[in-house]
């Protein structure tokens, strides 16, 4: 497996991704997007920190490529959609870099207070100035966070020691949280008008693009002070500058910037009352060795078991809970390529019921089994649990997901439906039996079966006569086909009844022929599972 690491992350993280067996590591930095196009042709795994741009056109010239992984919190580099469709994980290590990033919004906004990169340019220019570079005090100030995540809680603990009051703004900030990290959860506005300080921490999106304009400074204190260690373009930089020109910006600290590297002849470079740094949040020793291990670690639990953590674009599943889902989701697999072998090819709609203990654990990984399972031998695309919600919506086929608390004879059941285009349903019901937690197929459209659910099925709807279980053995046997386990249904004496049949190889297709059509059987499908 060929792994290109684009970006510069620890040596530790390169070194553990080299000691593993059958691993072949490419380390390239700094490579144009050119060269990266011709880098990433055979390569499985990528690592990437925020440099190396994951476009589409990348992912389209990547066939092999399984995982991307960024060694950091933000995926504005990559483009996780475009990843998504091509069943691609994304995944990143969410809190390695969170102290350092809270640490230097700290140094920002002590710097914000008191000029002390101003102050020691002067002096490395050969000045004593002790005029010009009075400060102001954090005690007893107010700071608004924007964005109470992560940082954002880490930036409220060192205000509370600094004796600042801490006013907090996030539309998902629990007051239970607010509370114990005392600070006061407001709305945007009030935030602004009374913070003397205001650093934001949370992602860019179409939501907290822009968020601080011109028209948020216009609420803001005069002399208010304003910091941006998380994403360029939360804060409006023409804004920001204007407001910085006339003094109602007091002093402004960024690590961030719309576009990066900030280009050369900026206006913030020039201004005296704003401290910059080059994206240097995560640049710690300690950040950069605890993000590096844990990407090269997470990219080597996909490629080598499968285990995926940290991912932006699936649930992701850790090692106790894989095991408790592990059989569910091999159930899940068989039963969604049973159905769709079972069902004719015009669907529209794929339903999955769950019913028992499955319902209290995170079903999302076993939605996506059965979603893989059903798409496994009709899309031409290699589908995965990543792709498969996109993959099913691109058929235009309708997923639902129902929790069902009534009873049921099982400890656990999953039902798998589909529904055609005439609102026809097809249905397979399983369940996890005995100790070993062994996938048997119990129901199969509406009729009670009971069979292991692996290996190559004969499902059969044939008439309710006597002998029909001898014509089956006959013609199998004729055929060479040995049968492993059979089990029999009928809902009425003398209609139809099903035998499903599980086989040790697969009759000819004369033989299959010959099945179909005999004039006592009416359905006839061959499933492998
Ligand atoms: N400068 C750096 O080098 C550096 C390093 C690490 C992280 N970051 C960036 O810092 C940011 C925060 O990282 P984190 O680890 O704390 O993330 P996080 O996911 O823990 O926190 C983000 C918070 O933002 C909140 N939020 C989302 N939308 C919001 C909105 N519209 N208004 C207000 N709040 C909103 C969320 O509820 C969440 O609490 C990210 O953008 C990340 O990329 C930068
Ligand atoms: O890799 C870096 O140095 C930046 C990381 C930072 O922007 C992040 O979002 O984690």
């Amino acid at each position: 497996m060929k792994i290109l690491v684009a970006d510069k992350i620890s040596a530790k993280g390169v070194a553990y991704l080299r000691e593993q067996p059958g691993f072949e590591v490419v380390e390239a930095y700094g490579s144009s997007p050119e060269q990266v196009l011709e880098l990433v042709k055979d390569v499985h795994a990528i690592a990437v920190r925020s440099e190396t741009k994951i476009t589409r056109e990348v992912l389209d010239a990547a066939p092999e490529l399984k995982v991307v992984g960024r060694a950091g919190v933000g995926v504005d580099n990559v483009d996780v959609e475009a990843a998504t469709e091509r069943g691609v994980v994304v995944m990143n290590t969410p809190s390695g870099n969170t102290i350092a990033t809270a640490e230097l919004t700290f140094t920002h906004l002590l710097c914000g207070a008191r000029p002390v990169p101003q102050a020691a340019a002067t002096m490395k220019a050969g000045k004593w100035d002790r005029k010009a570079f009075a400060g102001v005090e954090l005690f007893h100030k107010t700071l608004g966070i924007v964005g109470m995540g992560r940082i954002g809680g880490e930036v409220a603990k060192r205000a509370k020691a600094f004796g600042m009051r801490v006013v907090a703004y996030d539309p998902y900030l629990a007051p239970s949280r607010a509370k114990a990290m005392q600070v006061e959860g407001v709305e945007l506005d009030t935030l602004l008008a009374e913070s003397d300080f205001i650093t934001v921490h949370m992602p860019l999106t179409d939501d907290t693009k822009y968020m601080i304009d011109e028209a948020a400074l216009e609420k803001c204190k005069s002399g208010v002070r304003l910091f941006n260690c998380a994403r360029g373009g939360i804060i409006k930089e023409t804004a920001l500058i204007a407001a910085l020109k006339t003094g109602h910006v007091a002093a402004a600290g960024l690590d961030v910037y719309e576009d990066e590297p900030l280009a050369v002849d900026s206006e913030l470079r020039s201004l005296p009352n704003v401290s910059l740094t080059p994206h240097l949040g995560a640049s710690t020793a300690e950040a950069q060795a605890a993000v590096g291990v844990e990407i090269a670690e997470q990219i080597t639990d996909v490629l080598k078991s499968g285990v995926i953590r940290n991912a932006v674009n699936m649930p992701s599943i850790d090692g106790a809970a894989l095991k408790v889902l592990g059989p569910y989701l091999d159930l899940g697999t068989k039963l969604g390529t049973l159905v769709q072998q079972i069902s004719p090819a015009q669907i529209a709609a794929l339903k999955i019921t769950y019913w028992g203990k499955i319902v209290d654990l995170d079903a999302n990984a076993v939605t996506r089994a059965i979603q893989r399972g059903f798409l496994r031998r009709i899309s031409a695309d290699d589908v995965n649990d990543v792709n498969a919600p996109f993959l099913l919506k691109s058929l235009g086929i309708e997923a639902e997901v129902t929790k069902s608390n009534s009873d049921s004879d099982y400890t656990d059941l999953i039902q798998v439906e589909v529904v055609d285009g005439e609102g026809t349903s097809h249905r397979a019901v399983g369940t996890l039996l005995g100790k070993a937690q062994q996938p048997r197929i119990v129901g199969i459209n509406g009729r009670e079966v009971e069979v292991a659910a692996e290996g190559k099925l004969l499902v059969l709807e044939n008439l309710d006569l006597p002998g029909m279980v001898g014509e089956i053995g006959t013609l199998l046997g004729r055929a060479g086909v040995n049968i492993a386990d059979m089990s029999l249904s009928r809902l009425v004496q003398g209609e139809t009844a099903y035998m499903v049949v599980r086989v040790d190889s697969e009759p000819k297709e004369a033989a299959r022929e010959e099945i179909k059509a005999h004039p006592k059987i009416k359905l006839a499908k061959f499933v492998q599972l």
